[in-house]
């Protein structure tokens, strides 16, 4: 059985800057996300998907209100807490991939495991991740050996390496044609049916089409039904 309201935002406001011309972000009453589904935030440019990404995923810090996590406020955590959470709760993809040039793909799927040391323990997963999003055969090569959607995938394998509840990815097709987008769009939607929350912000409305529930944001709002 699905366990509801595994992302919960309460009273989140989130605002840039201060003095005469503070900019508000994000006003979000309350915004609850089941584990398991697949959401995408769609909305104008400006009107706070990335800020909300970077709350959920504790990029950044709300200004005020509570975020609550598998029952966990993370808007109250320290930053050791944080660092855990941020390793081992969210896997983040960004549009532009974001894969360390000079690393192998099977080397920049690693790379969140660098700072535990052990890296043995994580070479099969390495690979296997690889393998489970096609890229099987491709793991010696380098980012500017691999096309945008290999490279996507590249990043989407690196989000799972430590096992996450949940996938953020902003304009995670933004860089791709739509076939390529479309397969990237399949992978995440296939993460969600395996019990991963996916998180994507985009403009694409095809991309929001595939997702399970789209929420669209005006200046900072969430319109919701
Ligand atoms: N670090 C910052 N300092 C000041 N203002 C910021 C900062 N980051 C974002 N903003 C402002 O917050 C608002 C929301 O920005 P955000 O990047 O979340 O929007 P977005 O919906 O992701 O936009 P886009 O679709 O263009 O990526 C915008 O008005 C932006 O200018």
């Amino acid at each position: 059985m699905k366990a509801l309201n595994f992302i919960t935002l309460k009273n989140v406001n989130k605002i840039f800057g201060r003095g005469l011309s503070p900019v508000r972000a994000l006003e979000i009453d309350l915004l609850e996300i089941d584990k398991g589904e697949f959401v995408s935030f769609t909305g104008p440019s400006g009107c706070g998907k990335t800020t909300l990404l970077n709350l959920i995923g504790a990029l950044d810090r709300p200004s005020s209100g509570e975020i609550f996590i598998g029952g966990r406020n993370i808007a109250c955590m320290g930053e050791a807490e944080l660092c855990r959470y941020r390793r081992n709760t969210a896997g983040f993809v960004f549009q532009s991939y974001c894969l360390i040039p000079s690393l192998s793909a099977y080397q920049n799927v690693l790379v969140p495991c660098y700072p535990l040391g052990k890296l043995w323990r994580f070479r099969d997963r390495a690979r296997e991740l690889l393998r489970a999003v096609g890229l099987g055969g491709k793991e010696n090569r380098l980012p500017a050996e691999l096309s945008g959607g290999e490279q996507q995938r590249v990043a989407v394998a690196r989000a799972l390496l430590l096992e996450p509840d949940i996938i953020l990815a902003d304009e995670p097709t933004g860089n791709l044609d739509s076939a390529t987008g479309a397969g990237i769009t399949g992978l995440l939607k296939k993460l969600s049916e395996e019990g991963k929350t996916v998180v994507i912000a985009t403009h694409d409305s095809r991309v929001a089409g595939f997702c399970g529930r789209n929420i669209r944001l005006e200046d900072g709002r969430p319109l919701l039904n």
